[in-house]
């Protein structure tokens, strides 16, 4: 998959681009619903025998346009999306910075320069899908805004129970530490990455335990204990961890595996969220002492 930064300028034309089925949207975590959309994208540009792509934004919407407290918690980094939209089938991902600017162009000046602009024959998206200054643009007014230029698909609301699947659902269930309900959302459990803080290791009867500082990008579920696997060099290694709020407000998180020995600093690891850990379960005890230690390494 080859991934395009555009910054938006009007002047901007977008030469020798192959026709292709556009999908449209954040797609933060790429859960069911998105991966509904891209499948039906896919078999699509199967169909038509041409390449598929996606346009999506970065930074999210909501974050330039202070529609959430600061700072915006992303479920996955740019980086992760891309390995999985690329696993999906995305041939080409265009990812246009969000900006006051870009925020500020009509609905259909964003059909214009970018989806008639880099070459879609059809777009499909979701059924709430919205576009173009205030959101003003939808899956009702996208093809006329497109002037018979592609074809439409609008994919319907894809569901758990009664709730639609949505990226604000998942951010709101690892906000209540709900880790095991994820599958339902996400199609597999909610994965994290982090490097051990390797002066923090403690080795105990063939046990581990060590601080982690998860990478940018990511949002640890909610204060508590749960129980992970964790992947490091092809092998997996059960065990679980603690998210605990330090006196400056970090969130750190602090992992107990079995049999695992680390190498060095900057070990990174991949950890698997399973289930919340409840009281009556062993958990590993917060040292307090221990946390105000190393409270300046996060
Ligand atoms: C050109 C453009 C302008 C936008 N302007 C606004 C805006 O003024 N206000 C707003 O809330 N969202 C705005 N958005 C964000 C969209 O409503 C929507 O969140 C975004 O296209 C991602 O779609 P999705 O949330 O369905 O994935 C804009 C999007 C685009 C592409
Ligand atoms: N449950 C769903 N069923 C069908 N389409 C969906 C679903 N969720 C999202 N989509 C579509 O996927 C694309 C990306 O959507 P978006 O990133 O806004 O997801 P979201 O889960 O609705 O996010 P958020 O909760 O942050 O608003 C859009 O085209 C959207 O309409």
């Amino acid at each position: 998959m080859e991934t395009v930064y555009l910054t938006h300028n009007q002047n901007q034309v977008f030469l020798d681009i192959e026709p292709c089925v556009m999908v449209l949207g954040f797609f933060d975590g790429v859960h069911i619903g998105h991966q509904c959309v891209i499948h039906t994208a896919k078999k699509i540009a199967e169909e038509k025998n041409v390449e598929l792509a996606a346009i999506t934004f970065f930074p999210h919407p909501k974050e330039i346009l202070n529609h959430v407290e600061k700072p915006f918690r992303y479920i996955t980094p740019m980086s992760d999306k891309e390995e999985t939209l690329a696993g999906l089938g995305i041939d080409k991902l265009y990812v246009i910075e969000f900006n006051r600017e870009l925020a500020a162009l009509p609905p259909k000046s964003f059909i214009e320069h970018y989806v008639i602009g880099l070459n879609a024959v059809h777009v499909v998206a979701g059924f709430d899908f919205t576009y173009g200054n205030k959101g003003e643009g939808n899956m009702d007014t996208i093809g006329l805004d497109g002037n018979g230029r592609f074809q439409v698909t609008k994919v319907q609301k894809v569901t758990c129970g009664d709730q639609k699947i949505s990226s604000t659902l998942i951010r709101e269930t690892l906000g209540k530490g709900e880790v095991e309900k994820i599958p339902d959302y996400l199609g597999d459990f909610y994965e994290t990455q982090g490097e051990i803080l390797i002066d923090t290791i403690i080795q105990e009867k063939g046990k581990v335990r060590a601080y982690l500082t998860t990478k940018p990008g990511y949002t640890l579920p909610s204060i508590g204990w749960y129980s992970i696997e964790v992947f490091f060099l092809h092998q997996i290694f059960a065990g679980t961890s603690s998210v605990q709020l330090l006196d400056n407000g970090v969130v750190v998180n602090e992992i107990e595996l079995e049999g695992f020995k680390p190498k060095d600093n900057n070990t990174l690891l991949k950890i698997k969220w399973l289930n919340r850990i409840d009281e009556c379960e062993n958990k590993n005890p917060v040292n307090k002492n221990r946390l105000r230690e190393f409270s300046t390494s996060f």
